[in-house]
């Protein structure tokens, strides 16, 4: 019998950011896949029809298969999935492992372009069969490269419903680890090539309340390095309101240029991902735990924060813009039931149709009707929260941890709602996990003939009684610690900040400010006469009164100065690295307390520029933004030019700073000169061929840019042009990409791992194995280190 590690249930952990990740890992048995509770529940909640219920059941019990996406811009990505359909399928057809055939790896149906595939292979398959054993080192390093993103199916879903275009304004709220702020970034980036990335004009905050999660964020992110790209560690259910400064927008005829100058507009996003904490029994397939620990109260805990994010979303959201709601849960309370709580309490707003949008896809329609449940044993349960406050004493209902938003609506505005055009994913159906999508869009503008663009269209309200009679309701019963006031507290105090700069004219027209937030003068005012340093003590003295948002933390991280386009290092930095002036100079910022361009320097867009310029990073608990381009060179032999600081621009940089190199500064080289850097640390000059090999002596120790070209040569075949950072020394270059970056390539070119590393793994493994003494010849001297000493020794 097969045994089972535990993982944590999705969102247990999550919805207390505080709360320590669960890493048990006890064993479930196949015989323990069984909860009395959770099959009690759904069948009482009528998600499937009766003749489904065991093929359902049997589905959940059963492994997932992997799944995976291919990763970063679309050409990459269509070259490697071609690779994987024309070379490694084929490879992996008629595999047979122990008597017993073994499918190779297919699409998934209804991922556009083919893009994202699947297999279900057990381990031992995956170790022992030659075949997959090559396709499964295929798929580790090109996941160590960010190629390939390990991702379930119905967790490849949300970005895609919400259609990110490159020039939309993208927050997801609830994004850690990140895998699917990775698919956002792509679609922000879908005009890049294979050797040089856009700067597209959105942007994309990827948010989440948990510091220590945040990071694993920007690690993913770093896989797509782009300068759209911020990342903040906020509570979503309060996220601040972010300002813009005023030219960004049309102003209506006759706006004084004084007025437009000064004003202050909050940033609305037209994408909203609210991928929120939730109980995760759609993970049940591999969080085995959860069949021992399920109980209804999870769900019913959760439904509050769910409700305040997914409100918090709307009021960030601009006319016409779209929110997709998804949890991994197929609980209704944190389900439907948080999208009905949200539409009634916020006018302006309706659920869209998407049921055809990826055909392909098996999806069941949103309940209109649910039962929810007061107790851990399911025991009891109330037709509606009229009839379950009824039963309780008097004096215990103003501690009830029940809302009415956890029943469902009246039939008739259920129907209203449109309920239905939610979408539910069971596991039986495509042999997935289970997930709910729910994609909400703020009604978009109404055109009247002759109006101008900027007028403001009529908000299709609901009834005032409903939403009054909701919001009410929920105002009067304070309960989950505080939580279930907030639901309609704390998005009404934001209301205040926002509805009035929901319309574009009404921003314009208006001269207050946002109440609440620091003006941006306040702000600049604040950076520019104050160093960094003093500025961070500032924002420490503040952190001190008040205790910030995000955990409650305060906030420790450097702050973000922007240098002048003048600034002598950085105009060094241009002329060594043969930057044209199309390099956006007055968008390169430094991180650290005095604000001098001392070690590393990032590039970011204008729009992400805009929002740290007019924002205080530490009310926005700012984690990173924009990618790395440029670091300081630190080697020995840097030193020895002298005290004169050495630049070189960095690999996950590259693809950013690419288009505003000279092209007359690019080196040119073939497949033959790639063998040489992939297999040595530091090849020396006089090992490579010529032409190469004469352009490469005379140059001086330094940083630069190589471009090889397609061809066939040394046992390789390079498709595409592929174009790498290197490092001149004395006698010798270095190829400057991380050294899992160049296994992969070099698995990707010569079908085996013949880099310094990969030989000295493959010496040590044969060892290990009683194969004999390595052969010496194979075996480098320098020991195996990260490519970051490696430069620095070099
Ligand atoms: C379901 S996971 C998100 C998964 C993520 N979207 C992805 O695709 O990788 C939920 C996340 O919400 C975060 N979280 C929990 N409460 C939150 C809150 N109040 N505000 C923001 N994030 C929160 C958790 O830390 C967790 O990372």
């Amino acid at each position: 019998m097969s045994r089972k590690k535990r993982g944590a249930p999705r969102g247990k952990g999550n919805a207390n950011p505080s709360a320590p990740e669960d890493t048990r890992t006890d064993v479930v048995e196949r015989s323990d896949m069984h909860n009395e509770r959770f099959e009690k529940y759904y069948k009482a909640q009528n998600i499937l029809p009766d003749e489904e219920w065991e093929p359902f059941l049997e589905t959940m019990r059963s492994p997932l298969p992997t799944t995976f996406r291919v990763a970063g811009s679309r050409q990459i990505a269509r070259l490697l999935s071609d690779t994987i359909k024309n070379t490694h399928v084929p490879h992996l057809a008629g595999v047979v492992f122990e008597g017993e055939a073994v499918s190779p790896p297919s699409q998934i149906s209804w991922y556009p372009e083919g893009l994202a595939w699947q297999f279900n292979v057990s381990k031992k398959v995956l170790r022992k069969s030659p075949e997959f054993k090559k396709f499964h080192s295929f798929l580790v390093y090109e996941t160590e490269v960010g190629n390939i993103s390990r991702q379930e199916a119905v967790s490849m879903l949300p970005p895609l419903f919400l259609e990110v275009e490159p020039h939309h304004r993208v927050i997801d709220m609830c994004a850690a680890p990140g895998s699917k702020t990775a698919q956002l970034l792509e679609a922000l980036h879908a005009h890049d090539t294979l050797t040089s990335s856009s700067f597209p004009p959105g942007l994309l905050i990827a948010n989440d309340s948990d510091h220590k999660r945040t990071h694993m964020l920007i690690h993913q992110a770093a896989r797509l390095p782009s300068p759209a790209l911020m990342v903040t560690n906020h509570d979503a259910s309060i996220y601040p309101a972010l300002k813009i400064p005023s030219e960004q927008l049309v102003f209506p005829p006759g706006t004084k240029a004084r007025v437009a100058a000064k004003k202050q507009y909050q940033l609305l996003f037209d994408r909203i991902l609210c991928d929120v904490p939730c109980s995760g029994d759609g993970t049940l397939r591999k969080n085995l735990g959860i069949w021992r620990h399920w109980q209804p109260m999870d769900g019913n805990g959760l439904h509050s924060l769910q409700v305040r994010i997914l409100q918090r979303a709307m009021r960030m959201l601009k006319k016409g813009g779209r929110i997709v709601y998804s949890t991994c849960s197929l609980n209704p309370v944190e389900n439907e039931a948080v999208v009905a709580a949200a539409l009634r309490s916020i006018p302006g707003f309706e659920l869209i149709d998407m049921s055809n949008h990826l055909p392909g896809l098996i999806h069941r329609p949103g309940i209109k009707t649910w039962r929810p449940t007061v107790d851990r044993s399911i025991s009891t349960s109330f037709p509606t929260y009229a009839e379950y406050i009824q039963s309780l004493p008097e004096d215990q209902r103003a501690d009830s941890k029940m809302l009415e938003s956890h029943w469902p609506p009246p039939a008739e505005e259920a129907e209203s709602l449109n309920l239905t055009r939610c979408m539910r994913i069971y596991p039986h159906l495509q042999d997935t996990g289970g997930f709910f999508i729910a994609v909400l869009q703020k009604v978009p503008p109404r055109r009247v003939a002759g109006q101008p663009k900027t007028s403001s269209a009529p908000e299709s309200k609901r009834p005032a009684d409903v939403v009054e009679a909701l919001e009410t309701s929920e105002v009067k019963k304070p309960k989950l610690a505080g939580e279930a006031d907030a639901i309609v507290t704390l998005a009404d105090d934001q209301a205040q900040d926002l509805e009035e700069v929901d319309d574009d004219i009404q921003e314009a027209a208006a001269e207050e400010p946002i109440a609440g937030v620091d003006t941006a003068a306040e702000t600049q005012e604040a950076a520019s006469s104050m160093t960094p340093a003093k500025f961070q003590q500032a924002q420490r003295k503040k952190g001190k009164n008040k205790s910030s948002d995000g955990g409650g933390t305060y906030f420790r991280e450097n702050p973000y100065t922007f240098i002048s386009p003048n600034d002598l290092i950085l105009q060094k930095c241009i002329a060594q690295l043969n930057l044209t002036s199309t390099f956006p100079a007055s968008n390169v910022l430094v991180r650290n307390p005095t604000g001098e361009p001392v070690r590393s320097l990032y590039l970011t867009n204008d729009i992400v520029k805009d929002i740290v310029l007019h924002n205080d990073y530490a009310r926005m608990r700012l984690m990173t933004c924009g990618t790395k381009v440029v670091a300081k060179q630190e080697g020995a032999d840097a030193k020895r030019m002298g005290a004169e600081p050495q630049f070189r621009v960095l690999g996950e940089g590259l693809p950013v700073v690419l288009p505003h190199i000279d092209p007359a500064a690019i080196l040119e080289a073939d497949v033959t000169t790639l063998r040489t850097f992939v297999e040595s640390y530091y090849p020396l000059c006089e090992s490579f061929k010529d032409p190469f090999k004469s352009v490469i002596q005379v140059k001086d120790s330094c940083s630069y840019i190589v471009r090889f070209q397609p061809g066939e040569a040394a046992g390789a075949s390079l498709t595409h042009e592929l174009v790498l950072p290197i490092w001149k020394s004395n006698v010798s270059v270095t190829l400057m990409i991380d050294k899992k970056a160049k296994s992969a390539l070099s698995l990707r070119l010569f079908g085996e791992d013949i880099t310094t590393a990969g030989r000295e793994a493959a010496a040590k493994k044969q060892v290990q194995s009683g194969g004999g003494t390595p052969d010496e010849s194979n075996v480098a001297v320098i020991p195996v280190s990260s490519l970051e000493e490696e430069a620095t020794a070099a």
